[in-house]
């Protein structure tokens, strides 16, 4: 190798340290219109972490070991071991992969044209359409449900994973069900624009960088999600890339939390919490498993009630209220005259 591609070698080396020092410098992460603070980064043995997770706050865990045994899931292990089933991909003409809800289309009589496709694909496909890909080409991002088609090493890795941890949070933190484990793997760059779940979820990083955004669930009135009957319900409706100030003025008092995670850190991101989710450009593809717990149940209402509370109303009267009037677009108008004038 030429003394210049060494020296390559030897800054990318060193820009890939620079950046996995977790250092959030400007210079190196896209800078958006909103101010953040770092999500904190602490040993799961910490009390601070603990008072966290039961404060329903963020926080990266850096020695949870979680999947330590997946820590060499990287593209030719998973092609190699995720046995001969298809697999969900979806393709996107742009760097975003916005959620959808396909069930929810029928309903929205307007036409909704989807902002990604999906098809199925075996890994090794799916593997080959990652490795060829060139500038122009439609991005591809793995997204499937862990279930019992996967091969038998993966099957060994999982049952391996730290569920003696996991079980403990679960049950400390009076979660309901783990519901399921989503297999992420994406191209460096990918994005998966802001939404919240209403699930609580430990986002594990196996290969790789993601950064995160995270805004609080008091956060909701200044990121307009779509109607709750709409495909792209629980999705903000502003593009990060493009923020309409006009039309979403809240826009200027969005602050919220960041955290760059690699291989071995665990995100505990709260149920309501808004979350962007990005593949770090130049740092290689990613690889990064979720565990989505269902809320715990509400033993005492308490007063005040907590942002959360107030967002699942909300979205209990958009539902109730498309019930009643069975035409989405006199909801927002019987919205309005209940409130104009009124509560205003
Ligand atoms: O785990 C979650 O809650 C998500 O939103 C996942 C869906 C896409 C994933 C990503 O890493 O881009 C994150
Ligand atoms: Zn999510």
């Amino acid at each position: 190798m030429s003394v210049a591609s060494d020296q390559m070698e030897e800054e990318s080396v060193d820009h890939k340290q620079h950046v996995v020092n977790h250092n959030l410098t400007a210079h190196h992460l896209k800078q958006y219109f909103f101010p953040t603070e770092h999500v904190p980064r602490l040993s799961a043995s910490d009390p601070l972490a603990s008072q966290l997770i039961a404060e329903e706050k963020p926080v990266v865990l850096t020695d949870t070991n979680l999947c330590d045994t997946a820590l060499k899931w990287d593209l030719d292990y998973l092609a190699q071991h995720m046995g001969a089933e298809r697999y969900m991909v979806f393709l996107s003409n742009n760097h975003k992969f916005k959620y959808y809800d396909e069930a929810k289309i029928k309903q929205y009589k307007t036409n909704f044209v989807p902002p990604t496709r999906r098809v199925d694909l075996t890994f090794p496909e799916f593997v080959k359409k990652l490795r060829e890909w060139k500038p122009g080409d439609e991005r591809v991002y793995l997204q499937q449900g862990l279930n019992n088609t996967v091969g038998q090493a993966i099957v060994m890795d999982f049952l391996q994973f730290n569920w003696q941890w996991l079980n403990m949070q679960q049950n400390n933190n009076n979660w309901g069900p783990l519901t399921s484990n989503l297999l992420l793997v994406g191209m460096e760059g990918n994005v998966t624009p802001v939404h919240y779940d209403e699930q609580q979820n430990f986002f594990s990083q196996l290969v790789g960088y993601k950064r995160c955004i995270l805004f609080a669930p008091e956060h909701y009135e200044r990121l307009y999600p779509y109607p709750v009957y709409h495909p792209h319900d629980r999705q903000s409706q502003v593009d990060f890339d493009d923020p309409d100030m006009e039309k979403f003025p809240g826009l200027k008092l969005l602050q919220g939390m960041e955290a760059v995670v690699g291989p071995g850190d665990v995100l505990y991101i709260p149920m309501y919490w808004w979350h962007q989710i990005e593949s770090l450009p130049h740092l290689g593809n990613t690889v990064s498993v979720n565990f989505w717990y269902k809320g715990g149940p509400t033993e005492k209402i308490e007063y005040p009630l907590k942002p959360r509370q107030k967002l699942a109303i909300m979205r209990n009267v958009e539902k109730m209220l498309l019930e009643a009037l069975r035409e989405p677009a006199e909801v927002g108008p019987l919205l309005r005259s209940l409130v104009l004038g009124r509560y205003t």
